[in-house]
């Protein structure tokens, strides 16, 4: 059986993340293909990985076992209604968009397309991301297993049994780095606060947000428990954890991850087909 051919239409961010993971396990450079409106992303994630590259979507419409569509939710109306109706057929198309609902892809696509949506993250460039699935009923076992070979390529994946989940998984993991990496900003500012130099309050900080996750992940107790063997009685960490508490913490990044589910919602709302 040949390779499978994988198309990505929107060569940004997630795009590179995607790309890179999958070339580091078992994809070769020759079944990946991107496309951008932006000649210059286009050379630039074609010498990055060794991949052809096109301005033209339509060529990987026409080409490609998946379209993987990395665009910005606030042009994939656009990108998706230009997209030729002659597609290879049997062709699997996957967003990662935020808030576009398969729904709206279907009614731009038509409405027999294969959909899968998947909210990955970017740590997919290291092979460290997590990606929430979700497949319409006319997705096959062979294309659900082809999802999977993608994204376990770049991490770990669990299907989910209802599309709004997805909007919940946006705001856990697939915001969630950017969560982790304001934490590390405000560690490494305090830790020169307290009077060490910013490269060590940066390695400090860097380190113990690697070992803490290392140990969650491969620890057989759960978080809360990790948490109270740092925790001496008192002691200084002691301190730390009852200041956070009485600023409210745990309710504030509460508050924030609502709003980041809130905005997925408003997103297909506003961008979406609402007919
Ligand atoms: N950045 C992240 O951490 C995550 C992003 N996502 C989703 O991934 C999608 C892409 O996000 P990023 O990679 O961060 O954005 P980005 O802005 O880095 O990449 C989007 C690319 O699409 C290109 N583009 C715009 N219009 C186009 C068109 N008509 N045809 C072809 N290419 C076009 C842009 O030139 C750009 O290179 C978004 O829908 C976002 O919701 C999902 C999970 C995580
Ligand atoms: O901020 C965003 O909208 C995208 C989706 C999840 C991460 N980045």
């Amino acid at each position: 059986m040949t390779a499978p051919r994988i198309g990505f239409i929107g060569a940004g961010n997630m795009a590179s993340s995607l790309i890179g993971g999958m070339l580091q396990q078992n994809f070769k450079p020759a079944q990946l293909l991107a496309s951008d409106h932006n000649p210059e992303q286009c050379q630039r994630i074609a010498r990055q990985f060794g991949i052809s590259s096109s301005t033209d979507n339509a060529v990987l419409a026409a080409d490609c076992d998946v379209l993987l569509l990395a665009v910005k939710p606030q042009v994939m109306r656009e990108v998706c209604q230009a997209l030729p109706a002659m597609r290879k057929p049997g062709q699997l198309v996957i967003s990662i968009a935020a808030g576009i609902d398969c729904r709206s892809l279907s009614r731009w696509l038509g409405e027999d397309t294969p959909l899968v949506r998947c909210m990955p993250n970017t740590p997919s460039l290291y092979r460290q991301g997590v990606s929430g699935l979700y497949a319409t009923p006319s997705v096959s076992n062979a294309q659900k297993q082809l999802t999977e070979a993608i994204f376990n390529a770049v991490g770990i994946s669990l299907w989910l049994d209802q599309e709004s989940q997805i909007d919940a998984v946006t705001a856990v993991s697939g915001s969630g780095p950017a969560y982790f990496f304001y934490l590390m900003e405000a560690m490494i500012n305090a830790g020169e606060q307290l009077g060490l130099n910013r490269d060590t309050a940066e390695r400090l900080t860097l380190f113990t947000a690697l070992g803490a996750a290392e140990m969650a992940v491969q620890s057989e107790v759960d978080v809360a428990e990790l948490r109270r063997r740092v925790t001496s009685p008192g002691g200084t960490t002691e301190q730390a954890i009852g200041s956070f508490t009485a600023d409210q913490l745990p309710q504030s990044i509460a508050r924030g991850m609502q709003a980041a589910a809130r905005r997925a919602g408003e997103l297909a709302e506003q961008l979406g087909d609402k007919a």
